[in-house]
């Protein structure tokens, strides 16, 4: 998290496998640019890409330059300050399957900590395939400075593993590497502000915590809905599909920030224990009950916004029979006191109607109502809603007496919205992340327990999914995704929120 203080990291060297990739190049370099706008890097930075690419340092500082350019969320700073960040951006051009060439990388760092004169963090960021994880930890793992633990970090993007026993395997294979706490695995929804906010919500206030649990609150939606189709990732994509792309990650990281104890302190440690409880209370989904708690989908060719689009099968890296889902929706159940028979209702896809992630938490209706039927406007009423993006805001929904002489009582609506309560923009969740890195904080990162439990609340649906063949596409882009993701919740006499 942020630091109250301008507390500033120490001098540090990060080394991105994958800095000529996607992910630098829209997020990484972006957030980076941005903490040195606001003066949160050290002033001994340097980050080195690397890559098989061919790049000098000044042809890759231009590329990132049209990143921070596109993506960044201040895209205009001076250019003397652009000119003076990126002198801190240099290119290795390096196969990471070169096991001689890991060798180099000691030796840039001992030619920095002999230019700086003091000793620096190194953190390497792998932000590659799952699939060269293994071999670059592996290769990294030999290096003597990886024996300092108090100063070497690795990150690993999501998605970590394939599946549960990748996962473990990977898990197993780092542990004996590195130690755990210099272990940072990466979830971008925790570094969003509005997702740290729900412990805030819950727990900074003494008003929502007595009606947060099964005696007030019906059922808990979240929806990652997104309007991009594949975008050229369909190497990665067709490899992955929605429940192991979102749910297994991030969704369910939302779910455990809404549904988790209140901690006793913000300390790692405390947090991810508190969290890794909710996913050892979700409860099993036996094999025969998949089909009845879990809906994929798949676009087919379609119009969107009055255009023709394809559908994924047509899209590049994907095979014209794909069975991999772009939509899915689940209903959990968090077998706990706070929480037994609540459902829990996630779903996410691509080319759906809406960019927006967005938390509804549906209280039950009144215990007793004195008033009119036909003065009111049904039972749904009581609601607090979440806007995680990119609406960041939180709104109350209850009933008030419209003004007037006859009786009539309407929903209507609190809003707290962060544009209108804070000035200026808040840091993207890299920017967050990538500084709890440089500084040691791993409260918003997950820990071995926590990713392997995740694992195995999706592996009943991965298994189910995996030996059947889907009726695929099963939807049209633009639309809510398939028919059978609006009964998961019709059937429970519910539909699902976006307001
Ligand atoms: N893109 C995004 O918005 C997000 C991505 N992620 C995760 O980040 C990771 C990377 O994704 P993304 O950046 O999109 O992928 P890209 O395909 O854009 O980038 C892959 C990178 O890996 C490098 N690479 C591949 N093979 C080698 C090799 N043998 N040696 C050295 N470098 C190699 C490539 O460099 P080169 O070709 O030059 O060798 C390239 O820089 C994935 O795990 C993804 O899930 C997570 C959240 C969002
Ligand atoms: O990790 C991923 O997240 C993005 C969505 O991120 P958001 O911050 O824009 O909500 C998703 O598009 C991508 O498929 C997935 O890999």
């Amino acid at each position: 998290m942020i630091p109250a203080t301008n507390q500033r990291p120490p001098a540090t060297i990060l080394f991105i496998f994958g800095g000529s990739g996607d992910l630098n190049l829209r997020k990484l370099t972006p957030a980076l640019y941005n903490l040195y706008l606001d003066n949160y890097l050290s002033d001994r930075f340097s980050v080195v890409g690397l890559g098989r690419s061919d790049y000098s340092d000044e042809s890759f500082r231009e590329r990132l330059l049209e990143g921070v350019q596109s993506f960044s969320r201040r895209k205009n700073g001076p250019d003397d300050i652009w000119a003076s960040f990126s002198k801190t951006i240099t290119y290795l051009q390096m196969d990471a399957a070169d096991d001689g060439a890991y060798a180099k990388l000691s030796e840039y760092v001992s030619a920095k900590e002999e230019e700086w004169g003091v000793q620096a963090n190194i953190v390497f960021y792998l932000a590659v395939a799952p699939q060269l994880v293994p071999g670059i930890a592996t290769n990294l793992g030999k290096l003597p400075l990886c024996c300092e633990k108090s100063r070497v970090r690795i990150v690993v993007e999501k998605p970590f593993g394939h599946d549960l026993k990748t996962a473990q395997e990977l898990n197993n294979l780092l542990g004996g590497l590195f130690a755990e706490e210099q272990i940072y695995r990466i979830d971008h929804y925790l570094g969003k502000e509005t997702v740290q906010n729900i412990l805030a919500l819950r727990f900074a206030n003494s008003l929502f915590e007595p009606i947060w649990n099964r005696r007030y609150v019906a059922y808990i939606q979240i929806t990652a809905s997104e309007t991009v189709g594949l975008e050229g990732r369909g190497g990665y994509y067709e490899g992955s599909g929605a429940l192991r792309d979102m749910i297994q990650n991030h969704l369910l990281q939302v779910l455990c920030m809404v549904a988790t104890e209140a901690p006793i302190s913000f300390e790692a440690n405390e947090v991810r224990n508190k969290t890794v409880d909710v996913l050892n209370a979700i409860r099993r989904i036996k094999p025969e009950q998949v089909n009845e708690v879990a809906v994929r989908g798949q676009y087919g060719p379609g119009q969107k916004d009055g255009k023709s689009t394809p559908g994924y099968r047509e899209e590049e890296g994907v095979k014209p029979d794909s069975k991999t889902e772009t939509f899915a929706a689940v209903k959990l159940f968090v077998d706990n006191w706070r929480w037994e028979d609540v459902p829990f209702y996630l779903r996410t896809g691509k080319s759906l109607p809406e960019k927006a992630t967005v938390i509804t938490i549906q209280f039950k209706p009144a215990p007793y109502y004195a008033f009119p039927e036909e003065a009111t406007n049904g039972w749904q009423s009581n609601r607090l809603t979440i806007g995680i993006q990119p609406g960041m805001d939180i709104r109350l929904r209850f009933q008030a007496k419209r003004p007037g002489q006859t009786l009539a009582i309407d929903p209507v609506e609190m809003v707290f919205s962060y544009k209108d309560a804070y000035e200026g923009q808040e840091p993207e969740a890299y920017e967050t992340l990538l500084l709890d890195v440089m500084t040691g904080d791993a409260t918003l990162f997950m820990r071995a327990d926590q990713v392997e439990a995740a694992w195995k609340v999706v592996t009943p649906i991965l298994e189910a999914w995996e030996a059947e063949t889907p009726d695929f596409p099963n939807y049209e882009p633009g639309s809510w995704g398939p028919e059978a993701a609006a009964q998961l919740v019709e059937k429970d006499g519910f539909s699902w929120m976006m307001k």
